[in-house]
């Protein structure tokens, strides 16, 4: 707590845009001394949130060292993105620029931020949770629709409400269960304990849906993948370049020629998609090919979906458990509608015989992948909720089969702490280094 509350008196500053060649860039600064600091490099603090023209200087006062024209935006707190005093320069980017302001920044008793602290002020100041503050790095970080969609939802508090309102059920729930044990005696209406075990199932059952839902919600956050496997020569790197729309893998009429395990990233119905190229599988005495054989079971087995080719002329003898089967070279000789009562997709990459209907079905099971069961419910995104919403209902669960009212109320309370933890609401110091260190330096 010393070090946080030290921290949280500096001053920070940091580049927010990014460093690539462009027009405009954004300092941020945030903390107690922002007016201070404004006021020597700049000479006046201007109205609330207005953009205004302004010179900046080294010193201001003795109109020393001009260094840029900028956009001024002074934000008081706590209104303001950190809940503090602070202030943006829209300047022009330029190394050299941005150099000398953030010089004179630190002069003038600035430090540069750490990744994520702009974000962490904003949540330790109250203005966010802390699943609102893992979307908001989300939402920097999507790339697809489906990502941007699902980020933005968690930022305007989708996901929080969701357990913020579990927390609320609980705590009724709880005061119902302390009246059990304040007043055993009274003639509390039978009903109540009833009523008590009722809640707490449906509360479990929504959090097992929930969780059971987070798969997709993890899925659209991190990519869905798709690993391509099958015998030597079945033309898995042939699809993987007609997937991605480009020669990313090397393809040969010879046996064996794909051994490292290949990774190609696309977007398929909005959703981020990544699918994954690999050797052919047969018993080999080659120490290479053996190794990208073991790779590419290891790939099978993590995918979300396996897609197991066989060329025309060689029918598979085992079939991985859920794997969708693509029989190719369509041209070469009949490829069978159905094998041990699964439907076989038949293509050919060299005519592109059933490609289209391939494409469709890849695009009906990334939304199948990622869709939740009850439309517009949120769904949780990482580990971390998934770890939190586990607790909180294992709690329940031995709430439920405690007998003694003292001990299921203890244990309604620790299921509560499950879900504060989550949200960020309670004891959640140690966890703050590992969620903020995730994020860019100046979000
Ligand atoms: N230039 C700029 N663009 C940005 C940000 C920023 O900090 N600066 N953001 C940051 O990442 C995002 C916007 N988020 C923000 C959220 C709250 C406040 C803010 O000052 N809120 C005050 C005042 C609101 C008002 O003027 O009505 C408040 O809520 O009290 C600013 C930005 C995206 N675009
Ligand atoms: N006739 C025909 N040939 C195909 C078809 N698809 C791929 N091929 C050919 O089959 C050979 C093997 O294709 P690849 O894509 O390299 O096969 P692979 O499954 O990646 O093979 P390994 O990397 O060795 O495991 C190449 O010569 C391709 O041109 C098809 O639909 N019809
Ligand atoms: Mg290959």
């Amino acid at each position: 707590m010393a070090g946080l509350g030290y921290q949280a008196e500096d001053t920070i500053f940091a580049l927010s845009t990014g460093i690539e060649r462009a027009a405009i860039a954004i300092l941020r600064v945030s903390g107690a001394g922002s007016r201070d600091i404004l006021l020597q490099i700049c000479g006046e603090v201007p109205a609330a949130r207005k953009a205004v023209l302004r010179k900046i200087w080294k010193n201001a006062s003795i109109q020393d060292d001009l260094l840029d024209e900028a956009l001024v935006l002074w934000f008081p707190g706590p209104h303001s993105y950190t809940g503090e005093d602070g202030f943006e320069l829209h300047l022009h980017a330029g190394p050299a620029i941005i150099r000398a302001v953030s010089d004179a920044l630190v002069n003038a008793g600035a430090r540069p931020a750490e990744a994520g602290e702009f974000t962490k002020r904003a949540f330790v100041n109250g203005r966010m949770d802390l699943v609102e503050a893992e979307g908001i790095a989300d939402l920097v970080a999507a790339e697809t629709e489906g990502q941007r969609k699902q980020a933005l939802a968690q930022v305007e508090g989708a996901l929080s409400q969701l357990y913020s309102g579990w927390s609320e059920r609980l705590k009724k729930i709880l005061a119902f269960q302390e009246a059990l044990i304040d007043f055993p005696d009274e003639d509390l209406p039978p009903e109540v304990e009833e009523n008590i075990n009722q809640d707490i199932q449906k509360l479990q059952s929504e959090m097992q849906q929930h969780i059971a839902d987070g798969e997709h919600g993890e899925r659209i956050r991190r990519g869905v993948v798709f690993a391509i496997t099958g015998p030597p020569n079945a033309g898995k790197s042939s699809l993987l370049n007609w997937l991605t729309g480009r020669e990313a893998a090397i393809v040969s009429s010879k046996a064996g020629t794909t051994r490292d395990a290949l990774e190609i990233t696309c977007i398929l119905a909005g959703i981020k998609v990544t699918f994954i190229d690999t050797a052919g599988l047969r018993e080999t005495d080659d120490e290479i090919e053996a190794e990208g054989v073991r790779r590419a079971l290891f790939h099978v087995k993590q995918a979300d979906c396996v897609l197991q080719m066989f060329p025309a002329n060689e029918l598979p003898e085992d079939i991985f458990p859920g794997a969708v089967l693509v029989g190719n070279k369509a041209d070469l000789g009949k490829i069978p509608q159905i094998l041990d009562g699964k439907d076989v997709l038949a293509i050919s990459l060299k005519t592109g015989e059933g490609l289209p209907e391939l494409h469709n079905f890849l695009k009906s099971k990334v939304e199948d992948l990622t869709a939740a069961s009850v439309s517009g419910a949120p769904l949780l995104t990482r580990a971390r909720h998934k770890a939190g919403v586990q607790d909180a209902m294992q709690c329940l669960q031995a709430a439920w089969q405690q007998e003694w009212p003292e001990l299921r109320g203890e244990e309604l309370r620790l299921a509560m702490r499950a879900l504060g933890r989550l949200t960020g609401h309670v004891g959640v110091e140690d966890l703050l280094d590992a969620i903020f260190g995730q994020f860019c330096i100046g979000k």
